[in-house]
């Protein structure tokens, strides 16, 4: 096991991004290793002695020998991820870099990244705009020197979930593939690929997307206020996040098919049975204890944390992949259904809540 396709098609656009030159030695080893990646083993002719790039080029890929494929894959990803530009932490807490929004905060100190979700009037309501910040700031997060990435809410919500407000401002519906107006195959393979280890600390209840998305972290940390809820049924939607693949696993078909299809709410205590939250902790001393228990972890090296992640994920991720985006064309269907409408305007109506 290794690093993926993705991971290295990833390496590869993040290489362009580079704002310093690498220097020659390490230019030739990348194409080395890229050569080796993509081609195999060197067997074209040496080039005349006088090109002394080329040659230097030829050289560098040669003396790979017959290195696997996927060795290579991972050795460039390793020498890319050494490269890549770090964003440095100021003493205030503040990066500063993207994104520049006031609903998606984040911030970094102690060795961990924080991303809050900040619209607490609103419940922390996912709106587009929120779903384009989060991808900035995970983006962000997976080049920083932090070594873990927390996800958390500000308020009494974790969150409420997708802004449902989002079906009504596009009536002609949403559009969920790459290149759509809420590109969530993008947000969520961006889950799928993250790769440090990304935790949740759930301060209150969370709703939707933001709880099918946890079966996506590496631990998720619950106050006993929390619950969780997925109400796709009764909105007239179908299962996001990849949950119809990661919520059996997780918790056995029967109890994810109370959660995904009859929509039953569950208690923090009831999760962490479930095996969907690591651990919960009193609503008193949550913040408190979790902090402490995190700020340790982070102290971990690095590169291991992030290499126990690739071995442990890294042999799901074509299948998670795969199961995102028969999720996401299923779902951009149920937007348009009239059950969704409907539902969708008694919320508004203030007819029907949670
Ligand atoms: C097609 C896009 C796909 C994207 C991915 C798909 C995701 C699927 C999901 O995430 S489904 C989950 C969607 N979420 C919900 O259905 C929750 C809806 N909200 C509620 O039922 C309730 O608001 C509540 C139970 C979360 C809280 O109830 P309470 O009575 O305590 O508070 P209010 O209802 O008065 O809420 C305060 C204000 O916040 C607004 N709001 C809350 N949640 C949402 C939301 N999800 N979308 C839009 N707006 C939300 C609410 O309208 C109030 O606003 P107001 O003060 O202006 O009236």
């Amino acid at each position: 096991m290794g690093a993926s396709q993705k991971d290295f098609e990833n390496a590869v656009n993040r290489l362009k991004l580079l704002k310093e030159d690498p220097g020659n030695d390490t230019k030739i080893k990348l194409y080395a290793l890229y050569k080796q990646a993509t081609e195999g083993p060197c067997n074209v002719p040496r080039p005349p002695v006088l090109d002394f790039v080329s040659k230097a080029k030829w050289d560098a890929w040669n003396a790979l020998g017959s290195l696997p494929k996927e060795t290579a894959r991972q050795n460039y990803v390793d020498l890319v991820s050494s490269l890549s530009p770090s964003p440095k932490s100021s003493s205030s807490g503040a990066i500063g870099n993207p994104p520049k929004s006031e609903s998606v905060l984040m911030t970094s100190r102690d060795g961990i990244t924080t991303i809050t979700l900040n619209r607490p009037a609103k419940k922390n309501a996912i709106t587009l705009q929120m779903y384009e910040d989060i991808l900035l700031a995970m983006n962000a997060a997976s080049q920083d020197d932090s070594t873990i990435t927390v996800f958390t809410g500000n308020g009494e919500y974790y969150s409420s979930g997708n802004d449902l407000a989002n079906f009504t401002d596009n009536p002609g519906g949403l559009k969920l593939s790459e290149d759509g107006n809420l590109p969530l195959r993008k947000f969520v393979d961006t889950f799928i690929d993250f790769p440090k280890p990304l935790v949740a600390v759930v301060n209150g209840p969370a709703v939707g997307i933001t709880v099918t998305l946890l079966g996506l972290f590496d631990a998720v940390y619950a106050s006993d206020r929390a619950t969780f809820h997925t109400p796709f049924s009764s909105l007239g939607l179908s299962p996001e996040g990849c949950s119809s693949y990661t919520f059996p696993k997780i918790m056995g078909p029967s109890k994810a098919v109370e959660m995904l299809i009859f929509g039953k709410k569950i208690t923090a205590r009831e999760a962490c049975a479930r095996g969907l939250v690591t651990e919960v902790f009193p609503d008193g001393t949550f913040q408190e204890e979790v902090w402490a228990r995190l700020k340790a972890y982070a102290k971990n090296p690095p590169n291991a944390m992030r290499i126990a992640k690739q071995v442990i994920r890294s042999s799901e991720k074509e299948k998670l992949h795969a199961v995102n985006a028969e999720e996401c064309r299923i779902l951009e269907e149920r937007v348009l259904s009239e059950e969704c409408i409907n539902a969708v305007l008694n919320f508004f109506s203030r007819k029907a809540r949670l």
